[in-house]
């Protein structure tokens, strides 16, 4: 064994010279830092610039080892609490402001909290308390479609039929109602987790979260709505427009299925597509990431009437957009703290508007305590730094790292996309240039997501909301990314400030894989206990097989039938049913083993009494089996 394995830890500065974080300690008084300050100094933001060693995230608190009261834990922990609001000086005052004619005052008294006019909520945000997790509402998660469904696979009780779901709790996603004709089992006691732990690894989210895969998947939408829409495209059937996707002239986004594999994959249809493929296209293929949308292939069509190109990635189920997610604020995803607020003129969005209600959409979004909680940007930011620096180490550039085309399922983070913007200007050479703009846009979106608005165009507002809210080192990575600095940044940079919040990261990944593990191995064991009921359920008392009225009832047949009897209608000496789940599962996989275990089987009549091994039994089972298989087949 190499003995340097036990040598002691070496404070920073006896770190060997050609360690990256030397080299990395050595130069980041230079670039960093520096474009930091001089964006900040552009910025006349009242804090004083940052020092070297804030930007080498100093102000981390590793956490979750033990678990302080709520109002004890910090920003950032997996179990920290959304940001709480700003606190706005002289809450007092009464402010009035005339629009169109019309004077609309606002009460800053936090006791106006109460009222129901969304003008007044507008002016006493700030004092809102930052609302209780909401019980998990199947619905809410749920995402909308623009094309109603067809369930194809699954019956759906008809008007007469009695519908278990009638009394009870609102039905969750259409998938689970047509799975379990009712209500879902109940998720347990709200565990009432915040910050990463409610997206990372709450078994009732981790549950939506399926369902919600699982309605995508399985719900199939009506074809017939979508005339225009060839039947197939190459190997790929089954197109129907993705959700959201806005029709516009240059392209277009679908659904599909691989006809060689039932594979759903996503198309990026590029219309009257003339000049041949950029070749970044085939270097696109070859870069396979978790947090990369991954492009399967390409090829020219003339299915849709003209010469398209089309991109295939890989199809991720319920899949939305950052935009949609985090910052359209159309109130839906009021399960993700979303950015939901009373807007008192969404009747009327020409209405004229007054100035404060236009000028803040951000501290509106404080004041719905709607502000991510500082431990998600943190986990959105590792991911997309990930995927981009993936991207950026392979000689290519993002090109459109924009809320609309970076899509989240579950907790995870993808780029979408990717290449759609290099087929489409092909003729565009200059990569290194191309991936600054890259982490422009990183800032950008960081920007917008730490203020939960797109509207962020008054920078030195933003910073300074960022500044209010979050910690020194996540504004400090923000101004990096946006420093208009001439010196060449990079996104392998952006890793030391982020720091041991990567921990962060890792741990609550870890904590999801806990999360699934116990799950599955709660439930590993289902699918083949199921598989050999049906088998014997196929089997038993069926009326016929090739004619013979009395198949079921004779030979090995008449032993499973015993067995049968013995599982499930076994009854106690006074004559009462006998249930007992362990003793059936036992021995469901006594048969499934084909063990030498013996059990006594009894005649319905009581005359005789059979003794049969598992293993008997289990060929009985597999022989009347694959007779009733190979009677099924047309031929046969
Ligand atoms: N790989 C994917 N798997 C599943 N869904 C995806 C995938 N990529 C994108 N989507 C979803 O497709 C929808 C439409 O995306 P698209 O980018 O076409 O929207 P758009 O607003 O019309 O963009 P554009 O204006 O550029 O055409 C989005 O809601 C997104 O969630």
């Amino acid at each position: 064994m190499d003995p340097s394995i036990f040598l002691p830890y070496a404070p920073p500065n006896g770190l060997p010279q050609e360690s990256k974080l030397v080299t990395y300690m050595s130069r980041s008084t230079s670039t960093p830092t520096r474009s930091l300050n001089h964006a900040i100094g552009k910025l006349t933001l009242d804090s004083s610039p940052p020092g070297v060693k804030k930007v080498l995230v100093s102000e981390f608190i590793p956490m979750n080892y033990y678990v302080p009261p709520p109002n004890m834990l910090p920003p950032e922990s997996p179990e920290g609490p959304p940001p709480p609001p700003i606190p706005m000086a002289n809450a007092s005052t009464v402010h009035q402001e005339n629009v169109g004619g019309t004077t609309y005052f606002y009460s800053t008294n936090s006791d106006s909290l109460n009222t129901t006019s969304g003008l007044n909520s507008s002016a006493s945000m700030v004092w809102l308390t930052i609302p209780e997790e909401p019980c998990m509402d199947y619905s809410l998660l749920s995402t909308a479609r623009p094309y109603p469904l067809v369930y194809p696979y699954f019956h759906q009780p008809g008007p007469s039929e009695p519908c278990l779901n009638a009394v009870g709790p609102p039905m969750v996603s259409p998938y689970a109602s047509q799975m379990y004709a009712g209500a879902l089992p109940q998720p347990g006691p709200s565990t009432n987790k915040q910050g990463l732990a409610a997206t990372f690894y709450n078994p009732e989210t981790i549950r939506s979260e399926i369902y919600d895969r699982n309605d995508d998947v399985y719900l199939q939408p009506d074809l017939n709505q979508f005339p225009d829409i060839p039947d197939s495209v190459d190997m790929y059937a089954e197109l129907v427009p993705l959700e959201g996707a806005v029709t516009h002239s240059m392209s277009t986004s679908y659904r599909a299925t691989n006809r060689q594999n039932g594979d759903y994959v996503a198309l990026r249809r590029l219309h009257s597509y003339t000049s041949p493929a950029s070749k970044r296209l085939e270097m696109w293929k070859q870069i396979d990431h978790p947090n990369i949308v991954r492009l399967e292939e390409y090829f020219s069509t003339k299915a849709f009437n003209d010469i398209s190109l089309v991109l295939v990635y890989q199809y991720h189920p319920a899949a939305v957009t950052l935009m949609n997610k985090y910052l359209s604020g159309n109130g839906n995803n009021s399960a993700e703290g979303g950015a939901a607020y009373h807007d008192p003129f969404s009747s009327d969005p020409d209405a004229p508007r007054p100035y404060t209600h236009q000028k803040n959409a951000m501290l509106r979004a404080v004041a719905c305590g709607a502000l991510l909680p500082e431990a998600v940007l943190w986990s959105l930011l590792v991911q997309l730094t990930a995927g981009l620096r993936a991207i950026h180490t392979a000689g290519l550039a993002c090109r459109s790292l924009e809320p609309t085309k970076v899509i989240m399922n579950g907790c995870r983070v993808r780029i979408a996309w990717c290449g759609a913007a290099d087929a489409l200007h092909s003729n565009t050479n200059d990569v290194v240039q191309a991936q600054q703009d890259d982490l422009t846009a990183l800032g950008r979106l960081a920007l917008a997501l730490a203020c939960r608005t797109i509207h962020c165009d008054n920078l030195a507002a933003s910073m300074e909301l960022v500044a209010r809210t979050y910690s020194a080192d996540l504004k400090n990575l923000i101004l990096y990314l946006l420093s208009s600095s001439p010196a060449r940044r990079s996104v392998i940079d952006l890793m030391p400030m982020i720091g041991a919040r990567f921990y962060t990261q890792v741990e609550a990944l870890e904590r999801r894989a806990d999360a699934f593990e116990d799950q599955l191995s709660q439930e590993i064991d289902n699918g083949r206990l199921l598989r050999i009921l049906i088998k014997l359920g196929i089997v038993n008392e069926r009326p016929e097989l090739n004619l013979d009225p009395a198949w079921s009832e004779t030979g090995d047949r008449y032993m499973l039938k015993l067995f049968r009897d013995y599982l499930f209608h076994s009854v106690t000496t006074d004559g009462r049913p006998w249930l007992d789940q362990a003793h059936l599962t036992h021995c469901l996989n006594q048969l499934d083993g084909g063990t030498a275990a013996k059990v006594e089987l009894m005649s319905r009549d009581e005359q005789s009494v059979l003794v049969v091994s598992y293993a008997e039994l289990k060929h009985c089972l597999d022989q009347a089996f694959e007779e009733v298989m190979q009677a099924s087949e047309p031929d046969s």
